[in-house]
């Protein structure tokens, strides 16, 4: 590489050379831990340190200003071996290429965990969109689905809600593919509003995969759920539903943290009065019923299981040595930098990785598309059933291999997915 040029940035390829600490950078290393167990599939490892297919986009639209803005969008196709790329979109002031990359691989790394007949894919916006109207933001969604709309579709490329998008957005999406496809297809994407071929149980699939993965994985500690402490930090989509399905096991939620602030309440918070209050005041600073602290205390609580569900990389070295916890699961994506998890491992954390704990996100997104090819729709329970007996069967599957090589959760999901992926892609062999 030549001198001036920057880790990460465009001319430097970034995947060859990623800005060291960034989620691309800690995927890379995740994938070198996982070599050593992948016998004679090794020979293809490196397939999974190249995207596939990544595309950049301009998306501009006309503010309800008249004025015109562009905004920088990605999607990413990181590996397809397996089926259809499959992964959500984030509209975020910080998405970057190499973020989505990342993304874009733990999704490759996730479906084949839990053995959904799915690739992996990402997509964002570079976009603050609370600054937005509503009205901007349905244009950005829609030029920038129109422009990604070359690679997307039912049986190529299936994109769903992440951060800062929801079913709303999701509808926008599926009705500028099907108007520029000329037929409706529901299947183009999952997380969408139930009448328009979405899924039951969808909203709190994540969360009710981390609730589930972290029961499990607590009866294997012998954690007792009715007398344990949870710190949730996140509390969105994953992060709000996790606390509210472990407050009803029993469990005490003791501290929250969001992009507002920290809260603590040793008691316990109400998780529907905190749940209604963030949705209607847009955060928890203000929430009455708890102490507010500095954020960076919140890394020190004492609790039984730490439940990291904002942004990436936020379990930083430093951040955890000073954990209190047993558990932790990761309802993020990348919450944990590689340094981090070996003092954790040290430290006799057990970790129950995101790319198993929060797969149930996108298992209940499959169950929505194979409803929406068949056109038949399954109650509520039933998908909840299924959502647990899957992730149940997956941890334990992981836990096994685990066990047989002595390794950390994180490199045996990997070694699990990662032996999926690698003998589809020599069984189809390489073309030409
Ligand atoms: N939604 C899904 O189905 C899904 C599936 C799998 C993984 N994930 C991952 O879970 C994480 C959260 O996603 P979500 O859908 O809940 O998003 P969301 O937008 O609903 O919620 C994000 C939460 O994180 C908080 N947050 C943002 N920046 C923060 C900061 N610097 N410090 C503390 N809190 C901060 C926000 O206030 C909000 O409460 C992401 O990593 C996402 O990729 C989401």
């Amino acid at each position: 590489m030549s001198e001036n040029i920057k880790p990460g940035s465009v001319s430097s390829l970034s995947y060859v050379n990623p800005v060291p600490g960034s989620p691309w950078d800690t995927y890379l290393s995740q994938v070198d831990r996982v070599m050593p167990y992948l016998g004679s599939l090794a020979r293809w490892g490196e397939t999974l340190k190249r995207p596939k297919r990544a595309l950049v986009v301009d998306v501009p639209i006309e503010l309800d200003d008249g004025s015109i803005a562009h905004f920088e969008g990605y999607r990413v196709q990181h590996n397809l071996s397996r089926g259809p790329g499959k992964g959500g979109v984030r509209f975020h002031p910080d998405v970057t290429l190499e973020e989505v990359m990342a993304l874009s691989a733990w999704m490759t790394v996730k479906c084949a965990a839990v053995n959904l007949p799915y690739g992996g894919a990402k997509g964002g916006v570079r976009v603050e969109p609370k600054q937005l109207s509503k009205k901007e933001l349905e244009r950005l969604t829609r030029r920038y689905t129109s422009e990604i709309g070359i690679i997307i579709g039912p049986h190529s490329d299936i994109p769903a809600p992440d951060v800062n998008t929801n079913a709303e957005i999701m509808a926008w999406m599926m009705d500028t593919y099907s108007i520029n496809s000329g037929a409706t297809a529901t299947g183009v994407v999952t997380g969408k509003p139930i009448h328009l071929g979405g899924s039951l149980g969808r909203v709190k699939a994540t969360g009710r995969g981390v609730f589930v993965t972290g029961r499990e994985a607590a009866r294997r500690i012998g954690l007792d759920l009715q007398s344990a402490r949870v710190a949730v930090q996140g509390f969105g989509n994953v992060g709000s539903v996790a606390a509210e399905l472990f407050a009803e096991a029993g469990a005490r939620v003791v501290a929250v943290q969001d992009h507002t602030g920290t809260l603590i309440n040793e008691q316990g918070f109400d998780m529907p009065r905190l749940i209604a209050f963030a949705k209607s005041e847009g955060g928890i600073a203000n929430f009455k019923e708890g102490q507010r602290c500095d954020n960076e205390e919140f890394w020190n609580v004492k609790a039984d299981i730490l439940i990291p569900a904002a942004l990436e990389g936020q379990l930083t070295a430093a951040r955890a040595n000073r954990v209190n916890a047993k558990l932790v699961l990761e309802g993020a994506n990348g919450p944990t930098v590689p340094q981090a998890d070996d003092i954790l491992a040290e430290r006799g954390v057990l970790v129950v990785p995101d790319v198993i704990c929060n797969a149930g996100g996108v298992t209940v997104s499959y169950f929505e598309w194979v409803q929406d090819f068949s056109s038949f729709f399954w109650t509520e329970d039933e998908i909840n059933q299924r959502l647990d007996r899957i992730m149940v069967g997956a941890l334990n599957h992981i836990w096994e291999k685990a066990d047989q090589h002595r390794i950390s959760l994180r490199t045996a999901t990997y070694a699990v997915a990662c032996e999926r992926i690698l003998m589809a892609r020599e069984e189809r062999g390489l073309y030409p």
